[in-house]
């Protein structure tokens, strides 16, 4: 199965993403946009990165009542971006919903479902939010709903990609921040594998922020995550 690399632009202005992306594109084809930098910069943002030919996943995981969250993802899929999240814990209704808003605009971008945030682990599941069934089974609970909703796309960690891979159909994309190089530090991640490992394991895409963006030499890493990926 083929990898993809998705670099997470979670810096603070317009200037320092391009900084990144003039570096590294069009080795690397996807851009992560998330809360920080569409905060601060916005549409534009968007548009300038895709005007540049790069692949935009907004990651902004929208979580409201179904008629909120159908309104949004019609204003994202008309943004032009590629991928989009929203989080499954919001349910099936939600995520028609999220469904029927994108599906509004054609060609429509691919809907990603947040199952459990890869910063989290069995003890935050259990102790803090009371959900006893613990990882493994909360997001494939998750994805099965989603499936189930019509979703096509999942967010997990690299650790659950070979239990989903054992049934989810084989055309179901999933992807996986919570990747760090051998040695990288791991910070507030919990479930982290090695670009190979979740390679391996059959993620469509990969989502590196940190070691990459932060590392001396962003070129040099990302030579070092594909060649992990496409090997
Ligand atoms: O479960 C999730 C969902 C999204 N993310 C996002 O991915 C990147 C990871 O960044 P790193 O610096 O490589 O840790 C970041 O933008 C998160 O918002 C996630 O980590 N886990």
């Amino acid at each position: 199965m083929k990898t993809e690399l998705i670099v997470a632009l979670d810096v603070f202005s317009r200037e320092e993403a391009f900084g990144i992306v003039q570096k590294l594109f069009p080795r690397v084809q996807w851009f992560k946009v998330g809360s920080i930098l569409f905060t601060r910069e916005g549409q534009d943002l968007v548009k300038a990165l895709k005007d540049k030919g790069c692949r935009v996943f907004l990651d902004l995981k929208f979580f409201d009542i179904p008629n909120t969250v159908k309104g949004v993802c019609e204003v994202v899929a008309g943004m032009g971006v590629d991928m989009f999240t929203i989080h499954m814990l919001g349910g099936q209704d939600m995520a028609k919903a999220a469904l029927a808003g994108a599906s509004k605009v054609s060609p429509s971008p691919l809907a990603l479902g947040v199952t459990v945030l890869t910063s989290m682990d069995e003890r935050i599941l259990k102790e803090e939010l009371c959900l006893q069934q613990g990882v493994e089974d909360t997001v494939s609970h998750l994805v099965r709903m989603g499936l189930e909703s019509g979703m096509k796309g999942f967010v997990c960690s690299p650790h659950e990609l070979l239990l989903l891979r054992g049934w989810v159909p084989q055309d179901t994309v999933l992807v996986t921040p919570g990747v760090r190089l051998a040695g990288d530090a791991v910070g507030d991640q919990k479930r982290v594998m090695t670009p190979h490992e979740a390679h391996i394991n059959g993620a469509n895409y990969i989502v590196m922020g940190r070691s990459v963006y932060g590392s001396l030499d962003p070129v040099a890493t990302v030579e070092k995550i594909l060649q992990e990926i496409e090997a």
